[in-house]
């Protein structure tokens, strides 16, 4: 995976409009629903457990989201991952806030237990806590806490046996083998909320144009942080950041991926 083929899965994206089924936090819906749009994805968010097995089915992936959970999400969580799981349809699991109750925690592990899920996305103390590692934080971003990261996801992707992203500073991607580096991205996506909701879903349209997990969330991180940085340049603070990332999702294509992209294999 380089730059251009990066771009290539973008382009993809692009022309085929994946439905990502997301079923997600309160806080994020609209972000998350309208950057899908700029990327040229079909968001849907459906949550009703008489309706979830039927959408999840016809998706391209499905999103899944514990940031604001309750039982009821929890049971149509399970019901349209078990769906996504027998149609082939990819799961990808954003397990936000893990550690912060034991509630959180035992229902991220719940969900990777008793799902198949392709791909976890999270920030480092989430993804310890799921597996049970220490994981000091320091501030907002725990990326940078000192740990060592790609050791950290190593042992989450073989302890999961999934693909695992872990976003920060640098975003990790790893199925526990091949891992990838990116470095791309600005601080201020910390002060805009939802920003890494949305690229957990962003993951999920990507994911559903190219079958290799590690190579959709790879491209979809570099993709996204490319985008962020070129909308920073012009943003005056969070507010304006905000709307200029949205256009910077829809605007970016090849040249400024394969200008500005960093990804490596570490
Ligand atoms: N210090 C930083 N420098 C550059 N990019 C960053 C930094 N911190 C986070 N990012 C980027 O921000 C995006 C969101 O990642 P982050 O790790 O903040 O997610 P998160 O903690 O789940 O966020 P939230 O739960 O608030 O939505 C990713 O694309 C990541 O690369
Ligand atoms: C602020 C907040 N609280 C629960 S979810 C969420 C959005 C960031 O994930
Ligand atoms: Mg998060």
């Amino acid at each position: 995976m380089n730059v251009q083929n990066v771009a290539n899965v973008l382009e993809k994206v692009r022309q085929t409009n994946p439905l990502v089924h997301n079923i997600t936090n309160v806080v994020v819906t609209n972000f998350t629903a309208n950057g899908l749009l700029a990327l040229g994805a079909s968001p849907v968010m459906a949550y009703a457990k008489e309706e979830v097995a039927d959408m999840a089915k016809i998706a391209g992936a499905l999103v899944l989201n514990i940031g604001t959970l309750n039982e009821t999400e929890i049971e149509a969580m399970l019901i349209a991952g078990k769906s996504a799981n027998e149609h082939n349809v990819p799961v990808v699991f954003d397990p936000v806030g893990a550690g912060a109750t034991p509630y959180r925690t035992e229902t991220a592990r719940k969900l990777v237990r008793e799902l198949n899920v392709s791909i976890i996305r999270g920030n480092a103390a989430e993804i310890a806590n799921v597996i049970g590692e220490q994981w000091t934080i320091k501030g907002v971003d725990a990326g940078e806490s000192g740990g060592d990261v790609v050791a950290l996801a190593k042992k989450a992707a073989q302890q999961l046996k999934t693909v695992v992203a872990i976003t920060g500073k640098e975003d990790v991607v790893t199925d526990g083998h091949t891992t990838y580096l990116i470095r791309n991205g600005h601080p201020i996506l910390t002060k805009v909320t939802g920003t890494g909701c949305l690229v957990t879903s962003v993951i999920g349209a990507f994911v559903a144009v190219e079958k290799n997990a590690v190579h959709a969330a790879a491209a979809a991180l570099t993709y996204y942080g490319v985008a962020a940085e070129i909308a920073a340049k012009e943003a005056e603070g969070p507010g304006s950041f905000q709307i200029a990332f949205l256009n910077q999702l829809a605007n970016i294509g090849t040249d400024d991926i394969v200008r500005h992209g960093s990804i490596e294999i570490v």
